[in-house]
Formats: structure tokens, C-alpha cells, sequence
């Protein structure tokens, strides 16, 4: 399957990251990477000019979250429609920073999920345990609770990828092991498979994120069942960014 390399800007971009984006697309334009989809999420914001950066490219647009709603009395919300008429075709949900500063349950993040296929949109849902959860051993659990909650029925491969971020790798530089990484990645494949079917789980984009860099990302990338990156801090600059998707050059994985 063609592996998924998207990268969330956060609530970053005021500064450099549109520029970097320009260069990121000229780099692609010069040298590309046809073997990887690539993917920038900005902040909905930025969206509109990222779009027209990317204008006749083949990089696509996502955006970081969105409401369950199509519109409404939601003062600061922003539809999974309204992210699609802005020229998204995928929006992230359930990302640990929406959980954890927002208090995001996962039928929440179930929700969102639904919006974005309602909308048309490919939805990301992330799922990852936290530190203590990690240090107890209960990585396992927490997962499988994370994906029985957050992803609905009505997820398929050609509408859902799972995003795999270990809140205690997030922008710390600590990474799990090419082995964790391997064991935690068949165990949510195993569970999406109960969930949703043999041929939708074996179809569906797995992405890792967390702390992945240009020095990391060959080992990280070509684990078993591992189908591409979220890829926070590395994304804002070009030349990291494209040093990551390059991993992806012909004679890597398929
Ligand atoms: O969504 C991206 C992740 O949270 C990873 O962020 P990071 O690459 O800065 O660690």
C-alpha cells in the first residue's frame, strides 16, 4: 500500500512555514517521491493560502480537527463541510493534545470521525497512551479501549487512517523501539480487524508519530505495518520534511 506521510503544523505557521512550503513543493517538483501520498496540515487559518502554495501539486491538504456538526451556535467550532469547501481532504481527530487540553472523549473523537467522512473527508484518528500509562504497561489496553471508542463502524481503508502517537514521544525526541513499534502496530491491526474486518484492517494506513526526524525516520518508517508518519515539528521546515518522505525512495518499502 502507498504509505502516508502527513505533517501537522499544529498551531504553528505564522512565520516561515508557507515559505517553507513553497520550498518543500519545488523540492518535490525537482526530486519526487511518487512512492509516498504527502500531506500538510495547517491550521485552519492557513489553509486557504497553503492551498493556493500547492495549487497543480500533488500534496495534499488536511486540516487538525473539526466539529461534529455541519454548522451551527458553536462559537470557535469549524465543520468537517466548511474544512472541505476550504480545500481539505483530510482532517486529523483525536490527536493526545485535543484529548488532553480539550478533555476530548473518544466517542467525541467518534464523532469527528463521522463529520469528516459526512464531508467527504478523510478522517486521522489518532490513538496513543500517555507516559504512566506506558510506564504501567498498559499500552495494550489503552489502545484497544482508544480504537473500540474512537473509530466508527462506518470506517474503511479508502476513508480512514490510524495515526499511532505515543504521547510521551511527542516533540521529546524519545522514540519507542523499531520492536515496540512493531509489536504495538500488529496489535492495532489485529483489533481494527475484529472491529472492522479482515480486508478493511489489512487495507488501512497505520501511521507512527511521535519524534520523527530525518535521523530517525528510515528505522522508524520501515517497520512492519507501519504505512507512513504524522509528523509533527520536523514538518515545518522543508528540508526535514522532505528528508523523511525521501526515505520513502524507490528501493524501499513497497
Ligand atoms: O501530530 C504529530 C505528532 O504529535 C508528532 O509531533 P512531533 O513530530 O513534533 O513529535
Amino acid at each position: 500500500m502507498r504509505p502516508l506521510v502527513a505533517g501537522n503544523w499544529k498551531m504553528n505557521g505564522l512565520d516561515s512555514a508557507l515559505a517553507e512550503l513553497g520550498a518543500l513543493r519545488q523540492r518535490l517538483a525537482q526530486a519526487p517521491v511518487p512512492e509516498a501520498e504527502i500531506m500538510v496540515c495547517p491550521p485552519a487559518t492557513l489553509l486557504a493560502r497553503a492551498r493556493e502554495v500547492l495549487a497543480g501539486s500533488d500534496i495534499e491538504l488536511g486540516a487538525q480537527d473539526c466539529h461534529p456538526l455541519v454548522s451551527g451556535a458553536h462559537t470557535g467550532d469549524i465543520s468537517a463541510e466548511m474544512l472541505a469547501d476550504a480545500g481539505a481532504t483530510a482532517v486529523i481527530v483525536g490527536h493526545s493534545e485535543r484529548r488532553i487540553d480539550h478533555g476530548e472523549p473518544d466517542s467525541l473523537v467518534n464523532a469527528k470521525a463521522l463529520a469528516a467522512y459526512r464531508a467527504g473527508l478523510t478522517a486521522i484518528i489518532c490513538i496513543g497512551e500517555t507516559e504512566a500509562q506506558h510506564r504501567d504497561g498498559e499500552t495494550l489496553d489503552v489502545l484497544k479501549r482508544q480504537l473500540r471508542g474512537s473509530v466508527p463502524e462506518e470506517a474503511r481503508a479508502a476513508n480512514t487512517v490510524i495515526a499511532y502517537e505515543p504521547v510521551w514521544a511527542i516533540g521529546s525526541g524519545l522514540t519507542p523501539t523499531p520492536a515496540d513499534v512493531a509489536e504495538v502496530h500488529g496489535f492495532i491491526r489485529g483489533v481494527l480487524s475484529q472491529l472492522l474486518g479482515q480486508n478493511e484492517s489489512g487495507a488501512m494506513r497505520l501511521l507512527y508519530g511521535g519524534s520523527v526526524k530525518p535521523a530517525n525516520a528510515a528505522e522508524l518508517l520501515f517497520v512492519p505495518d507501519v504505512n507512513g508518519a504524522l509528523v509533527g515539528g520536523a514538518s515545518l521546515k522543508a528540508d526535514d520534511f522532505y528528508a523523511i518522505i525521501e526515505v520513502y525512495r524507490a528501493g524501499g518499502k513497497a
